[in-house]
């Protein structure tokens, strides 16, 4: 018996062809067990992902802030990390560091941090793994709203959003005012991600039926204070009343006040106070120099002249309290030709208008941007080195967030802050009072070069020119008077003759709001003084906003395009008001050649600040050699604007 097995054995390890036939039988039985297996096994894309996500939950409760070195360190998702990697975002900043974890765990939060320190961030990555850890898709309609002050800081979040979210397939859009609101409508609906402005927004809720929040998971409110200091606490209130209450909420600014106290109070679920830079020595970057000189309202314009025409290769931002200084000194500035290309951003201009300007300004590396308060919150421009405002600010918290438009994210800058004497005093408290390292350096009025001439000059030539400087002098007057804080400002101080022959007037137009507020303080209408001029802090609020050209409570039901093409009414005689768009393109853009310039009149100026001594070289000018304007004129218009309404439901997917 064992002889035959011992045979059989020989036999088949002698015969390889039949060895390997029993082989292959053997295999392909294997195989087809094994495909069998696995096919009864095998799980779905989206179970796959659905596993990733909760292996990514668990493990938010183990997120260690301190630990967290890479934004890797965080529970992300791939995704979400990719796009933070393409961006080349690698460590994560401090606020984030501190507000991505609680967010992601569910958290309200309420963070605050400098200006500059990476917010954005901060609240763009939650909202993104929100709607991952959602699976959401373009069926469930909107999951994420941000909602923003402006609309460039609006737009600007949304350009980070389309960055760092690339991988993700969530729709995304971009809802502010000077837009085709029925093609809006028409789309809204299918968006995910909304970044909006609060005005745009809550007439969407009331006018497109489509529309609705009911699903919505998360809110973010940006720069929070600034949106309630624009008159928007109604409509902010209206907004959040048609939100659910299951969502969750996170509120940023680099500035925390009672109103976003207020605004906490009402709409954040015991939430995580996250203020960064709590127990810094000072409120601004510490790579920011800050410097504050005093000067006499009338030498103002020579000494901004003169401050451009000494920092040629800089790119710089210069804030001013209205519209209608803009307006005017940026038209006077183009014509003054001071070797720097000179741009304008404000309230008033259309927003295809805005938009160009604001991209124009990101590529430029050396320019001046005029701008009115609507550029102080929030927006990015890279590698500004000045920042100078002309016109005090309304509060030390607008001062900080004027001046974080420079040295932002490790980088350095330089601010200056132009100080009536009469407005020395009071701002210089608040700014100490706020931990604001600031120093005083001297005017030296003798070196100023004085342009007077030449307005007056182009004033005698164009009779538009003359009345946009009337605007300009009223609209000023009429921002110092409606300032709260009258410790810093005074209107009755101001020297006016001597102010409106400074923008080029031969003769200071009659105020009727200042002759009236005038007679009041007098005594003369005590009889009747309710009725005559006293207005009221709401109108006091509306004002402001009119005059930054910000659209304020009382508007919010309008659309945004009415807004531009309305004007405040600067109680100047003349009441010819006077309309932007009519004005030739060119105009608007002004370029300078800058090749000719002479380096050294920088350093002179650089080195004399440092000595107290505002000291400009006037000699070392030369006006037709260093002003030649720009040849190229208007550009073409950015292609952002084009992506900005292609893209408004495109998929943040490329
Ligand atoms: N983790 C990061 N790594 C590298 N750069 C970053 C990071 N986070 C933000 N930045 C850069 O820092 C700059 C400032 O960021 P951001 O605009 O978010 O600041 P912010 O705190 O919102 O400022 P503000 O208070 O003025 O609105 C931006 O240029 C941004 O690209």
């Amino acid at each position: 018996m064992r002889d035959k097995k011992d045979k059989e054995k020989t036999q088949i390890t002698d015969d390889p062809v039949k060895n390997f036939e029993k082989w292959k039988r053997k295999y392909n039985k294997t195989k087809k067990r094994v495909k069998q297996v696995q096919k009864t096994t095998k799980k779905r894309d989206y179970e796959v992902e659905r596993e990733t996500i909760q292996k990514l939950v668990n493990k938010y409760s183990e997120i260690n802030p301190k630990e967290a070195v890479k934004f890797s360190d965080f529970p992300l998702s791939k995704k979400t990390l990719k796009g933070l990697h393409e961006g080349q975002y690698r460590q994560p900043t401090e606020i984030q560091r501190q507000t991505i974890g609680f967010a992601l765990q569910g958290r309200d939060v309420l963070g605050a941090a400098k200006t500059g320190s990476g917010k954005t961030l901060a609240f763009l990555i939650p909202v993104l793994e929100c709607l991952y850890r959602e699976q959401w898709t373009a069926m469930d309609g909107l999951g994420a709203l941000i909602i923003s002050p402006t609309r460039e800081l609006a737009y600007q979040t949304f350009e980070v959003l389309r960055k760092v979210g690339k991988n993700h397939e969530f729709s995304a859009g971009l809802v502010i005012g000077g837009k085709d609101l029925k093609d809006e409508s028409e789309k809204i609906h299918r968006t995910n991600i909304i970044i909006c402005t609060p005005g745009r927004l809550l007439q969407h809720m009331d006018e497109t039926a489509t529309f609705h929040a009911s699903d919505l998971h998360m809110l973010v409110l940006d720069e929070a204070d600034r949106i309630l200091d624009m008159g928007f606490a109604d409509t902010l209130n209206a907004i959040i009343e048609n939100l659910p209450k299951t969502r969750q909420t996170l509120l940023f600014s680099a500035t925390q006040t009672k109103s976003v106290k207020d605004l906490a109070r009402l709409s954040l679920k015991n939430p995580e106070y996250v203020w960064v830079h709590e127990q810094a020595k000072f409120s601004t970057p510490a790579t920011l120099e800050q410097n504050y000189v005093v000067c006499e309202l009338h030498q103002k314009v020579n000494m901004l002249f003169s401050f451009l025409r000494s920092h040629l290769k800089k790119k710089i931002i210069v804030f001013f309290a209205c519209c209608k200084e803009v307006q005017y000194l940026f038209r006077v500035f183009c014509r003054l030709r001071p070797g720097i290309s000179v741009l304008a951003l404000h309230g008033k201009q259309q927003q295809m208008k805005r938009v160009e300007v604001y991209n124009d300004f990101v590529r430029k590396t050396s320019a001046v941007l005029f701008a009115t308060d609507i550029a102080a919150r929030g927006l990015d421009f890279p590698a500004v080195n000045w920042v100078l405002q002309f016109d005090c600010p309304e509060d030390a918290n607008t001062y900080i967030h004027r001046v974080g438009r420079t040295a932002r994210y490790k980088e350095g800058g330089e601010a200056l802050l132009v100080l009536l004497p009469s407005e020395e005093k009071g701002m210089i408290a608040q700014l100490q009072d706020k931990k604001v390292p600031i120093n005083k350096i001297k005017v030296n009025p003798e070196k100023l070069v004085s342009v007077q001439q030449k307005l007056e000059a182009f004033l005698a030539q164009e009779k538009e020119q003359k009345e946009r400087a009337q605007r300009c002098f009223v609209s000023y007057l009429r921002s110092v008077y409606l300032m709260k804080n009258k410790d810093v400002f005074d209107v009755f101080q101001l020297k006016l003759p001597e102010y409106a022959m400074s923008l080029g007037l031969a003769v200071a137009p009659r105020v009727r709001f200042l002759n009236k507020a005038q007679q009041q303080k007098s005594g003369v209408m005590q009889d009747n003084s309710g009725a005559a001029g006293h207005e009221s802090e709401d109108e006091l609020k509306s004002f402001k906003a009119q005059l930054k050209g910000e659209q304020s409570k009382s508007q919010s039901s309008q659309s945004e395009e009415e807004e531009e093409e309305e004007d405040d009414d600067d109680d100047v005689d003349d009441d010819e008001d006077e309309d932007e768009e009519t004005l030739k393109p060119a105009a608007l853009l002004c370029g300078f050649n800058e090749e000719d310039e002479d380096d050294q009149k920088e350093q002179d100026l650089l080195t004399v600040k440092r000595k107290d001594v505002f000291n400009i070289n006037e000699e070392s000018q030369d006006d037709d050699e260093v002003n030649k304007q720009h040849t190229s004129g208007k550009q073409d218009l950015p292609e952002c604007i084009i992506c900005l309404n292609a893209n408004y439901t495109l998929h943040l997917h490329p």
